[in-house]
């Protein structure tokens, strides 16, 4: 199965936020990825609404519903009484879940299943009820894949920051790469799907998934949106897409 791409629409809003003006438009910015290819659409509403607000979240609903309704809308994010509000109301998907202090820059770790596996397996349940695909924020560690699988949850999505920070040490991207590979085949192993995602890039991407063939979604916004600063969104998107299938095209 390939690879698919869910686009990350963070960075759209963090940039229509800067003013009090609607443009760039997330929705519209949504439908391009979407015309293009993108299997879904992903938004990480953070509490301070700093990018993705939860009106941003229902537009993207609505958009997928009346014009593409073969695809999803991934919602990451803390499952706070608040998150969990905004996921079951949007119908997402799939609901990804993420450790993130509120007062956190981005992302930068995945669950300590052991730690939170009891409270997080009874939220996972919750959502499942609801008929939602759960997947959790996961570091790429083979020892935590056993624990994860404990809550129920349907996927985890193996966090590349690391992988991501590697790109001018080629020893650390080997060990980066063997640490996805060994956490992908062991969640596999287990009866889970997988997905990626933190600061991956055309090139990196396409190594990825060469190395790590089950890997199932991959969900990206900085260096995409960073990228359709220079080749537009359309094109940025299929490029991204070729990547999902192995092919990295200059980055010239
Ligand atoms: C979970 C994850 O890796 C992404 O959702 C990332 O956190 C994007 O969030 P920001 O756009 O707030 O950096
Ligand atoms: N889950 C990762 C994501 O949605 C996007 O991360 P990034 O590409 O903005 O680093």
């Amino acid at each position: 199965m390939p690879t698919l791409l869910s686009v990350n629409l963070n960075v759209a809003a963090l940039l229509r936020n800067r003013r009090d003006h609607p443009w760039p438009s997330v929705v519209g910015l949504g439908r391009i990825a979407l015309a293009a290819g993108a299997a879904g659409l992903t938004v990480h509403p953070r509490p301070d609404e700093r990018h993705t607000r939860a009106s941003d979240v229902q537009d993207l609903r609505a958009l997928i519903d009346s014009e593409f309704p073969d695809r999803e809308l991934n919602v990451e994010g803390y499952p706070d009484a608040r998150f969990l509000d905004l996921a079951a109301t949007v119908r997402a998907e799939q609901v990804t879940l993420v450790p993130d202090d509120p007062a956190q820059a981005t992302s930068d770790h995945g669950w300590d299943f052991a730690k939170d596996g009891v409270w997080l397996a009874d939220i996972v349940g919750g959502l499942k009820a609801r008929r939602q695909r759960v997947s959790l924020f996961a570091d790429p560690d083979a020892r935590q894949m056993e624990a994860a699988a404990a809550t129920g949850t349907h996927r985890v999505e193996l966090y590349t920051g690391p992988y991501g920070a590697a790109h001018s040490d080629p020893a650390a991207c080997e060990r980066a790469l063997t640490d996805l590979a060994q956490a992908a085949t062991e969640a596999t192993l287990l009866g889970l799907a997988v997905n990626a995602g933190h600061d991956l890039t055309v090139p990196n991407l396409a190594v990825l998934v060469a190395h790590v063939p089950q890997i199932a979604e991959v969900s990206i916004g900085h260096a995409l949106f960073c990228d359709a600063l220079t080749y537009g969104m359309d094109a940025t998107v299929r490029r991204y897409l070729a990547a999902c299938n192995g092919t990295a095209p200059d980055q010239t």
